[in-house]
């Protein structure tokens, strides 16, 4: 294989490591190897760090497009927001909250049990229970080693659900939480064993029904700010000047990687040569190293062509992993009108088209901001709309848990992650039933000098930036370790 690709500048740059994606799980890996004393450089597709993570201001309104809230339990990204000099606030959570009835009807409520009647109460109560007992046992290290992994992973979470509950709106409504809240697919697509990862991951399953507990907090000035900052302190280059071979600069931005060369013709896996120099080709440079991290989720994977193969195992288990969908919903008022209602702008419903509304007014916001969010085959059905006819819809739904005003906002957007090319979908990736037990114990096995590191593939904080935050020091101190060895 020929230096022939090298594409933008004809010098090949030079690194221990080579990073690709500048998200929080590339940008924490790179910020750890850095301060252990390896030279790293971080190739990003995209004009801009943060991935998942993104603020822009729309029509004047400073909106966070992608990921937000911090839960207590995020302890990683709570240390690195401190460390970075961030701060943070608390979401507004004062006054009651809207459940919607499957008959469409509207009700408040205080305390996190939706009014149902006192027999779906119950019903919900009970499986709450089971899926906190389930979520003790399994964990969310290695749920594909749970005794019980093959018999709830052949299972869908829609039929176990009803398998321990005859209670329809009881089953909705516990559905949501995991289904159209978190991994943003039908309850139908995915299973019972994921379902447990989910609510594993977030210390229990009464955590996942809490939104004081999931939706605590937000960063000052935008979570992508976490990612702006740590790219900042690495050194970024936009490809606006001419490349340099300075060690200074970590972060180079537009330059989406198309081939990693990572091992010597005819080698195969298992005769890797550890110190066979790595080639990472992207569209402005390329990047020798001994070691590489793939920061990009695994549904990313098959863009980038593997010099040679990548094992059959792993061909296979990217299949089936997928990143769900949902549309998450900013409108903007002149004022948070809903707390005059003694209402906290929280609403849930799971047969509403936005099945939960939440106050998301900026720190230091006098307008008041909701943000809603329209999942799964709820948001296949509105694409298909014109645009203007979704947004009408999408603010009905709105204005049925807080009222009228809600149809005329003064800024209105709708973030689209699906429609991005370097992500392709949103909040983050998950199996196809069966695929987590079949697959998930090789998920973050290295292959020769690759590993790999995203929120998708997390333990703690799976599917959030805390995760990313872990995935991304745990292939650092990786590197390190096998380096020292
Ligand atoms: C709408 C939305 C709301 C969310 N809400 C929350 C929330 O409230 N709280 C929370 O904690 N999490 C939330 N998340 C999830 C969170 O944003 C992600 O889990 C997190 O950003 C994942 O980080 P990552 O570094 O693993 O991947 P990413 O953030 O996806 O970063 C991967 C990077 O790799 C780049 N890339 C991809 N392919 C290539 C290539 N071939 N070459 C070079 N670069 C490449 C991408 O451009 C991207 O910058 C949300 C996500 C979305 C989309």
């Amino acid at each position: 294989m020929s230096e022939q690709r090298v594409f933008g500048s004809q010098q090949a740059i030079e690194r221990d490591v080579v990073i690709v994606g500048a998200g929080p799980a590339g940008l924490m890996a790179a910020r750890r190897l850095r301060e252990a004393g390896k030279s790293v450089a971080v190739l990003e597709a995209r004009d801009r760090v943060g991935g998942r993570t993104w603020s822009n201001v729309i029509d004047g309104a400073f909106l966070e497009l992608g990921g937000q809230w911090i839960s207590p339990d995020q302890t990683v990204l709570l240390s690195l927001v401190d460390e970075l000099g961030l701060e943070t606030f608390d979401r507004y959570r004062e006054g009651e909250s809207v459940y919607i009835a499957p008959d469409g009807t509207r009700h408040t409520y205080s305390g996190h049990m939706f009014p149902a009647s006192e027999e779906t109460q119950r019903e919900m109560d009970k499986l709450i229970a089971l899926l906190n007992k389930l979520a003790a046992e399994v964990g969310a290290a290695e749920p594909w080693a749970a005794e019980k992994a093959r018999e709830l992973d052949t299972v869908s979470f829609h039929a176990w659900l009803r398998q321990n509950s005859s209670d329809e709106e009881a089953c909705n409504n516990i559905g949501i939480y995991v289904a159209g809240g978190m991994l943003t697919k039908p309850a139908h697509s995915f299973s019972a064993l994921q379902a447990v990862l989910m609510a594993a991951s977030a210390g229990s399953f009464s955590n996942l029904v809490d939104e004081d507990f999931i939706l605590d907090k937000r960063v000052v000035g935008g979570m992508q700010s976490v990612s702006v900052t740590m790219a900042e302190q690495l050194g970024v280059d936009d490809g606006t000047q001419v490349l340099e071979s300075d060690t200074d600069t970590v972060v180079f931005l537009n330059s989406p990687v198309r081939t990693i060369q990572w091992a010597g013709q005819g080698e195969t896996y298992e005769e890797h040569d550890p110190d066979f120099t790595v080639r990472v080709f992207s569209d402005r440079l390329t990047v020798k190293a001994k070691d590489v991290v793939v920061a990009v989720p695994p549904n990313l994977y098959s863009r980038i062509s593997f010099e040679p193969p990548l094992p059959r195992f792993q061909h296979q288990m990217h299949q089936h992993q997928s990143l769900g969908i949902v549309i998450k919903v900013h409108a903007v008022y002149e004022t948070p009108f809903w707390r005059e209602k003694g209402l906290s702008g929280t609403g849930f419903g799971a047969y509403e088209l936005s099945q939960e509304v939440y106050d998301n007014t900026n720190h230091g916001d006098e307008r008041g901001t909701l943000v809603g969010f329209v999942s799964d085959e709820k948001a296949d059905e509105v694409f298909r709309l014109p645009a203007e006819e979704r947004k009408r819809l999408i603010l009905k739904s709105l204005a049925h848990y807080l009222g009228d005003e809600a149809l005329e906002p003064v800024v209105y957007y709708e973030s689209d992650f699906g429609s991005e090319e370097w992500t392709r979908g949103a909040y983050a990736a998950s199996y196809d039933l069966g695929g987590l037990s079949r697959y998930g114990a090789i998920q973050s096995e290295p292959v020769g000098p690759i590993r790999w590191a995203c929120s998708d593939l997390a333990a703690e904080g799976y599917q959030h930036v805390d995760g990313a935050l872990r995935q991304g020091e745990l292939a650092a101190s990786q590197i390190v370790d096998a380096r020292k060895a």
